[in-house]
This record gives structure tokens, C-alpha cells and sequence, in this order.
């Protein structure tokens, strides 16, 4: 998809349903996430966030709709394929327990194209971002803290340097602290150009680090804003975040 490309689109979604069986969750979810943006999805409980993202992901099959990843359709692609052509993700706070903090990381270590780095030099780069893991370096993942083994995760996703980067609902029970060195690391990721697409319920959250919030109701976008839009009209976000329960 040429058009795909001139726009700097690293992330297209299209009319994209499906679920759980006989249950139907998605109807024909549209979206894009460009270059360097981050993207937030918003909205009530049993929406249909998860399922959106684990299907973009390719942990779940959708029934129609295609997965566009750079100009690539790979709807069809495995799951654990993806993260050779550039997408990574963070869908709960996966890491071998047994193994140490540093080997967890090395683990992630393959060739990508245009980053021929030596695999203790990609390791120390990631581990200098968190110094609360690289103190942690020789320890088993298993006995880190919540918010320690989603920077684990997130240091993984340094070191894969995806062109697109999903993450499932991080906030959830950590630290405001720790939520912002998160924060901060997805800036910086954007900044060098890193398309993000996560799960916030937090709407004050989401519009600390997203350029554009999307807001899902009955696995469908209902809205869109930028968080300028939202800051001018509380209202509206308050609204779009309770859903049906605004009434
Ligand atoms: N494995 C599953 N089998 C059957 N139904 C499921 C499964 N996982 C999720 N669902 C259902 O799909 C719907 C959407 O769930 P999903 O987890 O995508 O919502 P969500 O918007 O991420 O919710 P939350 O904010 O509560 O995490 C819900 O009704 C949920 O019960």
C-alpha cells in the first residue's frame, strides 16, 4: 500500500470483527496509528479493548477485517511472527521467572535488520533506561514487583526496537510513580518515532502521553479526540468514558 506509506501509516486496521466464538465482540473496528503517535483506547468495561489489541496482535483471529502493518497485510500471520516485521507487545507482564532479569532480556536479542548491535551492548542500553532493573539484573524475573516486571517488559520492547508497539491496559495497579516512568518512556519511544497503540482506562492517563484518544462502546470507535479536545469540554469526556451509564 503505497498511500500507506507516504503518509507514514505503520498501523492500519480495517473493518476488523470478531470474538470469542459464537460471541461477537468487534463490528468492523477502523483505525491507524502513524509513525511517532501514540494512540489511546478509552471506554467502559467488557468494550472490547482487549479484544481489539489481542487481535491486532495476532493472539486472536479475526473473523473479517484486515491487520496492515507497514504497507504489509498480515492478518494472516502468527502471533509470534510479528515481532520480526516490527510489532511488539505488552499484554500482561509476560517473563520467564526462572530466568534472570538480564537473561530475560538477551532472549529478545535477534538480528533486526539495521541494528547489527552486539546482544550484552542492546541488554545494557535497555537496563541504563531502568535503573531499578539493572539492579535487579542478576535476579530471577519471578521475584520482581508489578511495576518492575512491566518495565522488564518494556525494556524488551527497547531492545526489539518495534516500528509499532501495543500495550494492553499498563497502568492498572501501579504506582502513579511508576506509571510515569512509563509515561516517559513511551515519549520517548515516540520520539524516535515509534507508533504506539495502548490500552488507558485512565482518561486523565491517556491524555498525558496520547496524541489522539479512541473511544470504544459495544466494540465499535464511537469517538475521537485529542486531548486538547478533551480538556476544553470535560463534559464530553466524562460522557464518553461512562458510556451508557452517563444517563
Ligand atoms: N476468552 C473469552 N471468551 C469469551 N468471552 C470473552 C473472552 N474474553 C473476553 N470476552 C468477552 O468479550 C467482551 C470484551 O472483552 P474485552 O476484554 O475485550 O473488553 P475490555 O474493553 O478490554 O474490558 P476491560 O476494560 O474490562 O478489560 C466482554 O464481554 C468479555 O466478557
Amino acid at each position: 500500500m503505497a498511500s500507506d506509506a507516504r503518509d507514514d501509516v505503520v498501523l492500519r486496521v480495517d473493518g476488523l470483527s470478531g470474538g470469542y466464538g459464537a460471541i461477537q465482540v468487534l463490528f468492523g473496528i477502523d483505525l491507524t496509528v502513524r509513525r511517532g503517535e501514540t494512540v489511546a483506547l478509552c471506554g467502559p468495561n467488557g468494550v472490547g479493548k482487549s479484544t481489539l489489541v489481542r487481535m491486532v496482535s495476532g493472539l486472536n483471529r479475526p473473523t473479517a477485517g484486515t491487520v496492515v502493518l507497514n504497507g504489509r497485510d498480515i492478518t494472516g500471520v502468527p502471533g509470534a511472527r510479528r515481532a520480526k516485521l516490527g510489532m511488539s507487545t505488552v499484554i500482561g507482564q509476560q517473563a520467564f521467572g526462572s530466568l534472570s532479569v538480564r537473561d530475560n532480556l538477551r532472549m529478545h536479542c535477534y538480528p533486526v535488520p539495521g541494528h547489527e548491535e552486539k546482544p550484552d551492548t542492546a541488554v545494557d542500553g535497555a537496563l541504563a533506561v531502568f535503573p531499578r532493573l539493572r539492579a535487579r539484573a542478576d535476579q530471577p524475573a519471578s521475584t520482581l514487583s508489578g511495576g518492575e516486571r512491566q518495565m522488564l517488559v518494556l525494556a524488551k520492547t527497547l531492545i526489539q526496537r518495534p516500528d509499532l508497539l501495543l500495550i494492553d491496559e499498563f497502568s492498572l495497579g501501579l504506582a502513579p510513580v511508576v506509571v510515569g516512568g512509563l509515561l516517559e518512556l513511551i515519549r520517548r519511544l515516540a520520539a524516535v518515532g515509534v507508533a504506539t497503540l495502548l490500552i488507558e482506562q485512565s482518561v486523565n492517563v491517556a491524555m498525558s502521553v496520547a496524541d489522539r484518544l479512541l473511544f470504544m462502546e459495544h466494540g465499535t470507535i464511537i469517538a475521537e479526540h485529542t486531548p486538547a479536545e478533551l480538556r476544553a469540554s470535560p463534559d464530553l469526556a466524562r460522557r464518553l468514558v461512562l458510556g451508557g451509564h452517563a444517563q
